[in-house]
This record gives C-alpha cells, structure tokens and sequence, in this order.
C-alpha cells in the first residue's frame, strides 16, 4: 500500500487566526495538485502561543476549523490532518487536532496530552486524556502532538494498536532542532514504523521555530526533508516497508509486558 504525503511546513501570524486561516487553501490546493492523499499542518498554527488572548481567539468547539477543512477536503478530495488548533470548549482551551477524511467527514479528535510548561501551555490549556486512532488508506495511524514525543510510553502505547504512521505536528523551537531529529528518529525505529513530523517556521515574541519537518521510515531514515524555509513538500511512503522490519526483526513480539509496570 502506498500512501502521498504532503508536509505543509507554514509560518504562523501570531494571535491572528483570520489571518492563519486565509492562508490554509493554497497548501491544500497545492497537495491535491501533488496528488496527495493527505495534508498535514503544524501544531496550533491558528493562534500560535498568544495563550493570555485564547478567551479571544481560540476557535470555539473547533468549529471554524471544522468547517473550512471540512469543506476544502470535499473540494480537493484530500484528506487533512489538521495539525493542532487551539480550541475552546466552556471554559476551557485545548491544544486540538482534528482528522478529516476526503469526503469531509471528522474521523477523530485529539487533544494534546503532555502540555509543555517552558511555554506556559500547563498554565492555559486543560490536557487531553485520549488516544488518537485512525485509518489513512485503511492503513492504521495515530497521531501526537509537539512535547509528546518525549514520551516514548505513550507512542508505544499508542502503536500497539497495529498502528503504521505516527503523525506529529509541532510548533519545535530553533534551539533544541537536533533533539527534534532525534526523537522522531527514535520514536520511528522503535515502533517500526512512519513518522510524519510537521514543524512550524518563522517566529513569535519569545521563540524561534526551526522548520525541518520530516517524514521518517521504519529504519530511521528521512524519505522527506525540509529546511528551514514555508513550503510544502509531498513524499509517497510504501507501508509495506514496515512489514518487512516488523518480520525481519519482531520487536512487538519480543516485548515483555510482564516486566515493564
Ligand atoms: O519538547 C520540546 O523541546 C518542544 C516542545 C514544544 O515546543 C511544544 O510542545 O510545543
């Protein structure tokens, strides 16, 4: 099975989602022109980290997001994950990401997990407490966000679901880029599967933020690169390479549960 990835690396107008949103369709357009099957963004790209003004501009109940990726899947007849938004549901604000399917349906929801205080997420938003599981091309995916990386328990378990691509989206900052390489490589080798990890560029007030999305096979390798600029770039990925890992070396067989609580 094959699957077109399209890694939409964008910079993000800080507190400015008419301004972040205006700019989403010429990405999608332009995976669909690359003949994806689906898109994925960077983490919390509507507002960017402007937590204090979220009663402001959080999108309630996600609803704008849903409503314009809903349409633009059924437009271009793509699938779009849709990295993260910041939402706002009652009284509380969420790091979210949203899964839509080519024909516009929601096929699951994510809110970020491990909230990461060197940015005051742990001071505004309320963490998730789900997994993130669904299918792309009938092959089984799930999908982190940003910090969540770091913890190499919650992807595994997360992947013990049979799951083949692991899709993280992240607003990474420039400093700690070789510890962004690393732990996607990590996380792909040891769950012996793709690893699809889409970072923000540009700047707000108090970071930088390095680009260098990647997709990443089973070994570890990158079959996709990006640097430091806005772009998107397209990969197609062949999921068979994870049987053939997963056969050649049985790391989800040979594990030992029994010793790991
Ligand atoms: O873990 C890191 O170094 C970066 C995490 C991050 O920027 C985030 O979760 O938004």
């Amino acid at each position: 099975m094959k699957i077109t990835i399209s890694v939409a690396q964008m910079d993000v107008s800080f507190g400015k989602p008419a301004e972040n949103f205006a700019r989403i369709e010429s990405f999608v357009a332009q995976a669909a022109t690359e003949q994806a099957d689906i898109v994925v963004f960077p983490e919390m790209w509507n507002t960017g980290y402007d937590l204090s003004r979220f009663n402001d501009i959080a999108d309630v109940n996600g609803l704008q997001t849903l409503h314009v990726f809903k349409a633009l899947a059924q437009k271009y007849h793509i699938m779009i994950h849709t990295g993260s938004v910041a939402t706002k549901r009652g009284n509380q604000f969420f790091n979210t990401t949203y899964i839509i399917d080519e024909n516009g349906e929601l096929l699951s929801t994510y809110d970020k997990v491990h909230l990461f205080g060197l940015m005051h997420e742990d001071e505004f938003l309320t963490p998730g407490s789900k997994k993130d599981q669904f299918e792309v091309k009938g092959v089984p995916a799930t999908s982190v966000i940003c910090y969540d990386i770091r913890f190499p328990e919650w992807l595994r378990t997360l992947s013990l679901n049979d799951s083949r691509i692991i899709f993280v989206p992240a607003e990474w900052p420039t400093p700690r880029m070789p510890q962004w390489r690393t732990l996607l490589a990590a996380r792909a080798i040891e769950n012996q599967s793709f690893v699809v990890g889409v970072n923000r560029v540009g700047a707000d007030p108090e970071n930088r933020f390095g680009g260098n999305s990647v997709v990443i096979d089973p070994l570890g390798n990158n079959v996709l690169y990006l640097g430091h600029e806005e772009e998107l770039k397209t990969v197609t990925i062949d999921i068979n390479a994870t049987d053939k890992v997963r056969g050649f070396m049985p790391v989800f067989a040979d594990r030992r549960p029994d010793l790991y609580e």
